[in-house]
């Protein structure tokens, strides 16, 4: 049901071409029905039956075709927007948020949920035709004999009631499935990113495998198979009583009611005959009872994904005529700790950045460089104090239109294959001379847009990275620890050469580093302490 009201928004138009087109088939289905009973009970009318017969055949192969076609368009057009939905909000969710939810919990909807609600859809057709196949059977049994088919319904009605009870321990396991799947996610997360750790150690590896995943899978093997047994004994069960059912009718009822030979067959043709739809639901049941988990993952998900800075055109906001100056004033950020104590707090912090500064973020780990960089980048919002450019505070509606101002390469960077900017034989140009300059030309080509390969060594991955900066052209560039990966000579090349190129160009760079022999090279060197901007001490006060 969850199902059919989701396909409803999705399309009216569609979902009613359906109905309608499912109506045609289910009713010359049971007409079908009707028009065999009577060919049987009349020799005398064969060629006027036999007619009806086939047309209603035909009729029947075009209005399901058509319900089938319009209803996969429908299930996949609903599939493709969900996927893209998603995506589009995950984007615009602030990345503090996205690291509370957890990569692995994210991961296991975009694919599993979704896939598990797509195989989901593949069911609807059929089910949707067969409901109304359904429904023309029971009309045409009320057709026949009312009593016949209220004797049958109170029948269904206590069938249903046991079904609904007997589903509930299978509908509990898999509901623990689905739970599991998280746990499983988060594991095979674990063998993957740490597959160098586990296969240099061969005990630890099997230990991670015996001893933490395999628990996992064995605990969603027997949920799983818990549930589909659970679903198997249901579904026949179902089944035999719908046999049961037929061989009430036919010997069991004509001792009370006197009924003519023709409505009994006729119900039993028609009870045959929906035999088939019944079996087709009882198999998806259990994908659509898992769908129904999915889709409860996945609305949730999309609540916890509110877009937390509304999109605007808010570029405006900010003066970009003027020199760039970026502002802290009383800016704090916590991590909240497991047990409270554990948490981390940075600032309050007070600083203000030029444009044209080269400045260095130093200290120790732990104190609070790549917190305070997220902060100066907008990609978090300051629990307390705020953040200004040019004067005008950053808010949660100019946010995204702030962080449009900087280019970064973070120390865990993702390397995309496709070149950033707009396309162009500019770009391709500026992209070959960057992988030039950074020593990648014999490497790495620039085709159709894209470096031709990522498979490079850290460092080479880091000059890409660094290439894509280039290509960005904004006026603050952040570079976090950029240089810990470069052999010395491209170290000093860093240090001595490309960054003062940039500050040349105007540019605003701030580098996280913890390469003294060249803190000289910057104008200014800030230094976190536990959270804090480390206050050098006054020589010239102490001299005195
Ligand atoms: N995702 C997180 N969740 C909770 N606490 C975090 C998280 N990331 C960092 N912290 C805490 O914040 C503190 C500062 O972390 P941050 O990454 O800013 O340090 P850093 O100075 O960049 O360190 P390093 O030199 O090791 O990169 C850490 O001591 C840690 O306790």
């Amino acid at each position: 049901m969850n199902l059919l009201s989701y396909l409803y928004r999705q399309s009216r138009q569609l979902l009613l071409l359906a109905t309608i087109a499912g109506a045609i088939a289910g009713l010359s289905g049971a007409a079908l029905v009707a028009v065999i009973n009577k060919g049987i009970n009349a020799p005398d009318r064969l060629w006027e039956f036999g007619l009806a017969f086939f047309g209603l055949c035909l009729l029947m192969l075009v209005s399901k075709l058509v319900a089938e076609i319009s209803l996969l368009h429908l299930t996949q057009g609903a599939i493709y927007r969900l996927r893209l939905d998603l995506s589009t909000k995950l984007l615009a969710t602030s990345v503090h948020r996205q690291q509370t939810l957890g990569k692995h919990r994210l991961l296991v909807i975009l694919t599993d949920d979704v896939n598990t609600f797509t195989n989901a859809f593949e069911f609807i057709p059929v089910l949707f035709i067969n409901a109304i196949v359904v429904s023309g059977g029971l009309a045409y049994m009320a057709w026949l004999s009312w009593p016949m088919l209220l004797m049958l319904a109170a029948f269904l009605s206590v069938g249903l009631l046991g079904f609904h009870m007997a589903e509930r321990r299978p509908l509990a396991h898999l509901a623990k499935v689905r739970e599991q799947k998280d746990v499983l996610y988060q594991h095979f997360r674990s063998l993957i990113e740490g597959a160098r750790e586990l296969q240099l150690n061969t005990e630890r590896g099997r230990d991670f495998v015996s001893g933490v995943l395999a628990p996992g899978a064995a605990e969603f093997r027997q949920r799983f198979v818990r549930g589909m047994r659970g679903y198997a004994i249901v579904a026949n069960i179902g089944t035999l009583l719908f046999y049961l059912n037929i061989g009430v009718l036919l010997f069991v009822i004509p001792h009370w009611l006197r009924l003519p030979a023709e409505t009994l067959s006729g119900f039993t043709i028609t009870l045959l005959f929906l035999i088939r739809p019944i079996i087709d639901l009882m198999t998806a049941l259990p994908t659509l009872r898992q769908a129904g988990f999915s889709l409860a993952k996945i609305r949730q998900l999309d609540q916890e994904l509110v877009p937390s800075e509304a999109a605007g055109d808010a570029a405006r906001a900010f003066d970009t005529s003027a020199p760039l100056s970026i502002e802290l004033k009383g800016v704090c950020h916590r991590y909240p700790g497991e047990s409270g104590d554990g948490s981390f707090m940075l600032g309050p912090m007070d600083l203000r950045i030029a444009q044209g500064e080269l400045i260095f973020i130093v200290g120790g780990n732990g104190s609070g460089k790549t917190t305070l960089a997220m902060l100066l980048l907008g990609l978090y919002a300051p629990e307390a104090g705020a953040v200004a450019l040019n004067g005008i505070d950053v808010t949660d509606s100019n946010r995204e239109a702030y962080r449009q101002h900087f280019s970064a390469v973070f120390a865990d960077f993702h390397l995309f294959e496709q070149l950033p900017g707009i396309a162009g034989a500019a770009r391709h140009q500026h992209a070959l001379h960057y992988v030039k300059a950074l020593g990648l030309q014999h490497k790495v080509k620039i085709e159709d847009g894209r470096f031709s390969t990522t498979n490079l060594s850290t460092g080479q991955r880091k000059r890409l990275a660094l290439v894509a900066a280039y290509l960005e052209d904004r006026p603050v560039y952040l570079f976090d620890e950029w240089a810990a990966d470069q052999d010395p000579v491209f170290k000093r090349v860093f240090y001595t050469e490309l960054l003062p190129e940039l500050k040349a160009r105007g540019k605003t760079i701030l580098v996280i580093s913890h390469d003294d022999a060249y803190f000289s090279a910057a104008d200014r060197v800030i230094k976190l302490e536990d959270g804090h901007l480390h206050v050098p001490e006054r020589r010239d006060a102490c001299a005195a």
